[in-house]
């Protein structure tokens, strides 16, 4: 069994993971943390894991990290990095779901988030775990940086064309929502239910970090110069991502091409399904599961391509995420306990 530790427990990605893992046959939930809640057991908290997590949240300067095969960093920007040294010298593998190792760059890590790196030796060795394009180096890796929600529909979405040379690299668009628990649990006037259940707005405009992690991660796939607008809005949604992806077209291609392209490149990704050419994807089809679907358009057949992308924030987008990555980094099936399919309706 692989002991596995939390760190953020209480968290809406913290207990996501959670859900998850108690359902995973080869995990042992081992420790799993919070800051104000030490002794509490999960399942007072969260009634929906009774009889399935039997431990409690201890505070986190209190509890052996150290005792775990892996730890899952559930928790704001810049506390993976303080501890993510010392757990890997002890030889505990660390996933971040947070953003400390995501971007290479140091100086564009601190100018994005603004805070001073603590672990920059570490960023070299940080796998980006994505596994749809990084599988390989996610089965080798000790540390993985989780994508952002954001950016996994992004890539996703972009790279196959990026790949086959088909669009403009410099002229990428995506205009994205996200449910409100993309915000995370914590008390925030912006995510009253008051001020976002009857509600609907852009934020970031002018700038949102998730932009330089995006466009670093596709620039990997084109030798022209990315250039990515990216427009993120809160959505009256507590789950679910939706972004509308648009892409100018530099070849002569066929709309049956652009689908096989995608269908190709996803052929063997369990956790990516590609509709027919012209489906409008709902979030609610992903609601819970391990899963993102995206579908082609292409208006008046023009040179404007528009790839639709739904994913769970929650899950594809940050704890399923994580636990591909786990499985693959102990040699597991990818998808062991990844396999419920979404809440319908
Ligand atoms: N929500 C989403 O859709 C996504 C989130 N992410 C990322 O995942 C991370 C967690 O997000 P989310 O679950 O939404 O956040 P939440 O605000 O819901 O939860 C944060 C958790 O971190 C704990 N925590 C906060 N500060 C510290 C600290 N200094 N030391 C230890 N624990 C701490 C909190 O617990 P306590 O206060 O009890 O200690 C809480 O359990 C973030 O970095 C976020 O950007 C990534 C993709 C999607
Ligand atoms: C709706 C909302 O506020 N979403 C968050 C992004 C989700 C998230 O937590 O960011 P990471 O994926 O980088 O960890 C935001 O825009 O900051």
């Amino acid at each position: 069994m692989i002991k596995v530790g939390i760190v953020g427990g209480t968290g809406y990605t913290g207990v996501e993971l959670l859900r998850l893992l108690a359902a995973h046959p080869e995990v042992e939930l081992t420790a799993i943390t919070s800051r104000k809640e030490d002794g509490l057991p999960v399942a007072e908290m969260y009634p929906s894991l009774r009889g399935r997590v039997n431990i409690a949240f201890s505070s986190p300067d209190k509890v052996d990290l150290t005792q775990c095969d892996v730890v899952f960093f559930a928790t704001p920007h810049g506390v993976a990095m303080a501890q993510a040294p010392e757990l890997l010298a002890k030889g505990v593998k660390v996933i971040d779901l947070a953003a400390d190792f995501r971007i290479k760059d140091r100086a564009v890590f601190e100018k994005t988030y603004k805070i001073d790196h603590t672990a920059p030796e570490l960023l070299e060795q940080a796998v980006y775990g994505l596994p749809e394009l990084n599988r390989e180096d996610i089965k080798k890796a000790k540390l993985i940086a989780n994508p952002g929600c954001y950016p996994t529909t992004m890539q996703l979405g972009f790279v196959p064309l990026l790949k086959a040379g088909l669009i403009d690299a410099g002229h990428l668009i995506a205009d994205c929502k996200s449910g409100v628990s993309g915000a995370g649990r914590k008390a925030e006037i912006g995510t009253l239910f008051s001020e976002s259940s009857d509600n609907f707005k852009a934020y970031g405009v002018s700038g949102h970090r998730h932009t330089p992690e995006t466009a670093a991660q596709l620039q990997r796939y084109t030798s022209d110069k990315v250039s990515l607008i990216f427009t993120p809005h809160l959505t009256p949604m507590i789950r679910g991502m939706h972004s509308t992806l648009y892409a100018r077209l530099t070849k002569e291609v066929s709309n049956e091409e652009l689908q096989q392209l995608f269908e190709d490149a996803y052929a063997d990704q369990p956790f990516v399904d590609v509709m027919p050419w012209g489906s409008h994807p709902e979030t609610r089809s992903t609601r819970g599961a391990n899963m993102l679907r995206l579908a082609l358009h292409r208006p008046n057949n023009g040179d404007t391509l528009i790839v639709l992308v739904v994913q769970d924030n929650l899950v594809k987008g940050a704890s399923g995420q994580a636990v591909q990555c786990m499985n693959l980094m102990f040699g597991l099936d990818e998808g062991l306990g990844l396999q419920t399919i979404a809440l319908m309706p």
